[in-house]
């Protein structure tokens, strides 16, 4: 599904030195894999260089058999919208469109409006998010409310891959504990998984636990 292979990424600001070097990870479906490391070693660049978002110095990425490396650009922008699920730690929701129109819009373009719509009505009702809330703006919303409108809008293309970044880092523990929930049930429905977080509870929900330290990448064996 997803096969990074010895990736390189130079420094942003000294090309002649890495942020990470030889770098290697699969994800399979069905499968979520964590990554932890210290603040500033890369890890939303390591996110950012899968989606296709930064350029890597060496090494290849293949998503479902495409080279993510050696796309152009609009080819990289059609596997973000069509493949890859983004969440963030700030929930990222578009201020000024209601709920079910920041569910809808990634797709908007691509299909017949009523059925996307149905399509956003049936997601937010998945992550439990009711009828009531669809006309409101993410400012009317509670952190948990908006991380779930957030999961919704990152399954409105049916991507292979969902990518999290820090997604309950905004999070009080019943609103953690939730979005868990809609991970672990994700990831068992064939969503392959990567999640970026400092939490450990988070991290050891993973099959598989990684570490980007000193310019490189590894895995570590849980404890439990
Ligand atoms: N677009 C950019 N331009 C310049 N420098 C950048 C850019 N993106 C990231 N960096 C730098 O690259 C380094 C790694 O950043 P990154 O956000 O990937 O780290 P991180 O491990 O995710 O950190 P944190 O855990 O604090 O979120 C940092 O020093 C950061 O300042």
């Amino acid at each position: 599904m997803l096969v990074v292979d010895h990736i390189t990424k130079s420094s942003f600001n000294d090309t002649d030195s890495f942020l990470f070097e030889n770098v290697s990870l699969s994800v399979q479906a069905t499968e979520w894999i964590s990554i932890i490391g210290p603040s500033g070693t890369g890890k939303t660049t390591l996110l950012n260089c899968i989606a296709g978002i930064n350029q890597i110095d060496g090494g290849t990425i293949e998503l479902d058999g495409f080279p993510v490396h050696n796309l152009t650009e609009s080819q990289k922008s059609d596997i973000r919208r069509l493949q890859i699920g983004f969440i963030f730690q700030d929930f990222k929701l578009l201020p000024y469109y209601s709920v079910l129109e920041n569910v809808v819009l990634p797709l908007s373009k691509d299909k017949k409006s009523d059925q996307i719509r149905k399509k956003a009505v049936h997601l937010l009702n998945q992550v439990g998010i009711n009828k009531s809330y669809y006309n409101r703006l993410p400012s009317g919303l509670s952190g948990g409310e908006k991380q779930r409108v957030a999961i919704a809008r990152a399954l409105i293309n049916d991507p292979k891959l969902i990518i999290c970044d820090e997604p309950t880092g905004n999070l009080d523990n019943d609103n953690k504990k939730q979005v868990l929930q809609i991970l672990t049930e994700l990831k068992q429905k064939g969503h392959a998984i990567i999640v970026v977080t400092h939490d450990d509870e988070v991290a050891y929900e993973g099959d598989r636990l990684y570490e980007l330290k000193n310019n490189s990448l590894s895995e570590v064996v849980k404890v439990l």
